[in-house]
């Protein structure tokens, strides 16, 4: 009998209980794939995939529910057609973008069990955690980067959520360094592709501001630009096509442009000056083309020539050239760029394999790790679910896995299984605001005024008459203490839907009791069904004082109004804030005091957790 292990490890009264469980799955790519196959051998009564993409032949390596003949077609319907024949439960596929909310509203979130998360972007990942955060329901959440992979159980109110630690933006470089005095082979391959190819052959670009070169000294800043102002010309000869001054481009950077950097000496005290290549010789390249062997200076400048030669000869035709891994004249023009200016700065030069990855942004996906990952999510989910029996009181005793061996978490294990934390206080996604759903008549949004709905919190919550209400999903300002205007407009009006997210606070102690209210979001949820004539209806939550809900004594009341710079209004009247960090969350802004073992794998986490497509591997 095919449940016979899970009956084993659960018992027959647990496996009932699961066989009535209907539980969501988001991503069905590499770790997708591998764990809705161990979520249907589970035995799980119902199970939806979400994916918004189509299949990819890239994709085959890994994900090995799809066929070649399945390439272009749904990822969701295919992957669940795949896995039907052997699933003894109810299987619903999905083609759609999970944080679309008129598609997947917070009302159908709330009728899973449990969210496993198989994404491979932040955006995604922290909607959904959001959503589980509303829905109060346990997200399992997951990732791999090459060998190292991450499962993080997230159980709402108990463990910190994907948002309570800062997750890791991309990479970024001085424009001094990568511009003036590279040291690293990252430095000359983000020199050739983001600079270089960018200025030759992409669309034109702003030149950066001072203050952005990462530099006081007034003679690099003089050089840097007057580079540019140089580069205008070699723009022109790309532009052109004019393929016969491939000879005085290469003068140009490698030369001239060298020559100047090395008599800015202040420069060279600390650092190796670079060496101009005067004198050079272009020659025929070599027919052997060895992408993975490392090639000697000539061949690099025979390649050079040659492939801007070819990318020249494309510019009339079309118009501009995005860089692109896959352009074998692009790749093959950055490769050899910055093994050049490798050369020139006496830095370890790299082959053109190991130049694609870091160009192209890539760390190899991992089939193992997938389905390590993939396995311990699987298994994991069943202490969430208090399907196992092990101590059902300790919440914060689940096992947060890491694969260990690339992140050295450990040298003696490959799996680690640190204790979680509970949420972080400062978490502006679990626990900074209470939250809950609000729904509204689809008809009464037409009439239900936005000054009706601040009374209405007002009475129910016991706020002040000093609110302030922001649209968080848009960071738009829609009421404060000195800003009214847009208290008569509908909801309607002001662009709210199912989905929009407001946020109300109050920096005011409450007449009632004396105490500042914690801020309250809500998730708006417009209702075909909602009748009634009676204002809103309100839900009941307990509405914490300020300061018992938080013992830091470092965190504004309302960290989102805190930061308002009120200078652009939107169409609807509201004002757009002008958040310095828009993407981040305030927990990721605010620094997170933890003990050191903690420390270690919440840095290892932020590093996992990044965007894949962002992440730069340096070593
Ligand atoms: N917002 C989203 N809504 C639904 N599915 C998403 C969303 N964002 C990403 N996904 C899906 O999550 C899956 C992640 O899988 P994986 O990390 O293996 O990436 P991939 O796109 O399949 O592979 P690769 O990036 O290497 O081509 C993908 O199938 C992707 O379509
Ligand atoms: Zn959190």
């Amino acid at each position: 009998m095919r449940d016979y292990s899970v009956r084993q490890i659960i018992g027959d009264g647990q496996f009932t209980r699961l066989r009535d469980m209907k539980v969501l799955l988001v991503g069905a790519g590499g770790i997708g794939c591998e764990l809705l196959k161990n979520l249907v051998q589970m035995g799980f009564g119902e199970v939806h995939v979400v994916d918004l993409d189509t299949i990819e032949i890239s994709n085959l390596n890994r994900q090995f529910l799809f066929r070649q003949r399945d390439v272009k077609r749904a990822k969701a319907a295919t992957a669940v057609a795949a896995v039907g024949y052997f699933s003894s439960g109810r299987l619903v596929a999905h083609q759609g973008n999970i944080t679309d909310a008129t598609v997947f509203p917070l009302a159908w979130f709330r009728g899973f069990a449990a969210v496993f998360n198989a994404l491979d972007n932040v955006a995604a990942r922290r909607h959904v955690n959001r959503m589980a955060q509303f829905a109060s329901i346990p997200l399992l959440e997951s990732g791999t980067a090459g060998f190292d992979g991450q499962v993080q159980p997230i159980v709402p109110g108990k463990t910190e959520c994907f948002d309570c630690t800062a997750k890791e933006t991309p990479r970024t470089y001085p424009v001094c360094t990568i511009r003036s005095t590279p040291s690293q082979p990252v430095h000359c391959v983000i020199w050739a592709k983001n600079f270089l190819f960018q200025q030759l052959f992409g669309e034109p670009a702003e030149p950066p501001a001072t203050e952005d070169l990462g530099t006081d000294d007034p003679a690099e800043i003089a050089r840097i630009r007057q580079e540019s102002g140089e580069l205008a010309q070699l723009q022109e000869w790309a532009r052109t096509g004019d393929t016969a001054r491939v000879r005085a481009v290469i003068e140009k950077l490698f030369v001239v442009d060298i020559q100047k950097l090395a008599a800015i000496e202040s420069l060279w005290h600390t650092r190796p000056q670079p060496e101009a290549l005067e004198g050079f010789e272009l020659g025929v390249p070599s027919n052997a083309a060895d992408a993975s062997a490392l090639w000697g200076i000539q061949e690099h400048l025979n390649r050079f020539a040659a492939s801007l030669r070819r990318l020249m000869e494309r510019m009339p035709r079309e118009g501009s050239i995005e860089f692109d891994k896959d352009d074998a004249d692009a790749l093959e023009f950055v490769a050899t760029a910055a093994n050049i200016r490798a050369h020139i700065f006496h830095i370890k030069m790299l082959s053109v394999f190991d130049i694609k990855q870091i160009a192209g942004n890539i760390i190899p996906a991992i089939v193992t790790t997938n389905a390590i990952i993939a396995g311990l999510s699987a298994l994991v989910s069943l202490r969430v679910l208090n399907l196992l029996r092990v101590m059902p009181n300790d919440p914060l005793n689940l096992p947060m896995a890491f694969t260990s061996m690339a992140s050295k978490i450990s040298s003696n294990r490959y799996l680690a299984a640190p204790r979680l934390s509970p949420p972080n206080p400062n978490c502006s996604v679990c626990a900074h605001y209470q939250r809950c759903a609000l729904t509204v008549g689809a008809v009464r949004c037409k009439t239900l005024t936005l000054g009706e709905l601040i009374e209405a919190v007002q009475e129910k919550y016991g706020f002040s008459n000093e609110v302030s209400v922001v649209d968080t999903s848009t960071n738009r300002l829609l009421a404060d203490f000195d800003f009214d205007d847009l208290n008569g407009n509908t909801l309607e009006k002001l662009e709210l839907r199912t989905g929009s997210i407001l946020t109300v606070s109050d920096d005011v102690p409450s007449e009632e009791d004396n105490t500042v209210r914690k801020p309250i979001e809500f998730y708006l949820e417009l209702s075909d069904s909602a009748t009634g004539f009676e204002l809103i209806e309100l839900p009941h939550i307990r509405v914490i004082d300020k300061e018992t809900a938080s013992n830091s004594d470092s965190v504004e009341a309302d960290g989102k109004t805190a930061e308002v710079d009120l200078d652009l209004v939107d169409a609807s009247g509201a004002i757009v804030i002008q958040d310095e960090e828009d993407s981040q969350p305030d927990a990721a802004k605010r620094k997170h005091s933890r003990d050191s073992e903690s420390d270690d794998s919440t840095s290892k986490r932020a590093r996992l957790d990044a965007d894949s497509a962002e992440i730069l591997i340096l070593d």
